[in-house]
């Protein structure tokens, strides 16, 4: 009798669950293609749109549900975490921020427009700076017009003191990416169904963590504004079912990831 009935109650205890990853929409930053990295850039109104109708719709066809928000402290996730949850109708999920999901710092690179960068330095170099695994742009200077305003930003209140970076390379965002993603593995595992809203470098931070994959091979990945992604795990092993699973058009997607690949005018 008693095995009769845990094996009858066994069926409805969750045996996997879903983590989804959604890149913010476009920023005021995004637009003129500008380095953005700890500065503090507002969402576009076509941001705005992304988060509507590229982010909400997806979500809701696949009929995600959530218990629990991330993002970073920067206004471009959390307003996008905002918007999809309002227009989810679900404003009741607790939102965390935390330090550790802003975008990597780009140095002296920050409010920089791409396209001028490789007019002076080449192409090759500003696809350094964007991508190789261990190059971290040159520190920003006081001089740089974002300087004092990236530094007396009191959303990096809780950035421990000799953790403020004045650069960071796509490893040393994964480094600092890294502990929040096992704190987050742990609620998952618990069965919270969890959303993160994050920055392009912090998204392929985490792709990186959670698919394993090399560091060559994250150089080469890059990830849409309000695209969600999708990951499965077996809630008895902890493993990863599969791969990510990209939400929504893929002919939009394949065209908004090149524009993101590219440097841009
Ligand atoms: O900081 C930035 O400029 C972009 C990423 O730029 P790339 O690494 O793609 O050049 O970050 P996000 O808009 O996701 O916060």
């Amino acid at each position: 009798m008693f095995k009769f009935l845990k094996s009858k109650l066994s069926q409805f205890i969750p045996k996997l669950n879903r983590l989804v990853i959604v890149r913010h929409g476009e920023s005021d930053f995004n637009i003129g293609n500008r380095f953005c990295g700890w500065h503090d850039a507002p969402l576009s109104a076509i941001g705005v749109k992304e988060a509507l109708t590229v982010a909400v719709p997806a979500l809701l066809q696949s009929k995600l549900e959530f218990d629990v928000v991330y993002t970073s402290v920067l206004s471009r996730s959390r307003e996008t975490a905002d918007m999809i949850l309002s227009n989810m109708n679900c404003s009741y999920v607790p939102v965390k921020e935390d330090w550790r999901l802003s975008e990597r710092h780009y140095g002296n690179l920050t409010g920089e427009r791409k396209r001028e960068v490789a007019n002076t330095y080449g192409e090759d170099q500003v696809m350094q700076w964007r991508r190789a695994y261990d190059v971290a742009p040159p520190p920003i200077e006081e001089t740089n017009r974002y300087y004092y305003t990236i530094c007396s930003n009191p959303i990096f209140d809780e950035v421990p003191p000799g953790h403020f970076p004045n650069s960071e390379s796509m490893h040393m965002c994964v480094e600092r990416v890294a502990p929040m993603w096992q704190e987050v593995r742990q609620e998952l595992l618990k069965g919270s169904k969890v959303l993160m809203v994050v920055h392009g470098t912090v998204a392929r931070a985490l792709v990186q963590l959670i698919e394993g994959l090399s560091n060559d091979a994250i150089e080469k990945i890059n990830i849409a504004n309000c695209v969600p992604r999708v990951y499965e795990f077996d809630l008895t092993t902890g493993k990863l079912i599969g791969g990510g699973i990209n939400l929504g058009n893929p002919d939009y997607i394949k065209r908004k990831v090149a524009e993101v690949a590219a440097i841009g005018q």
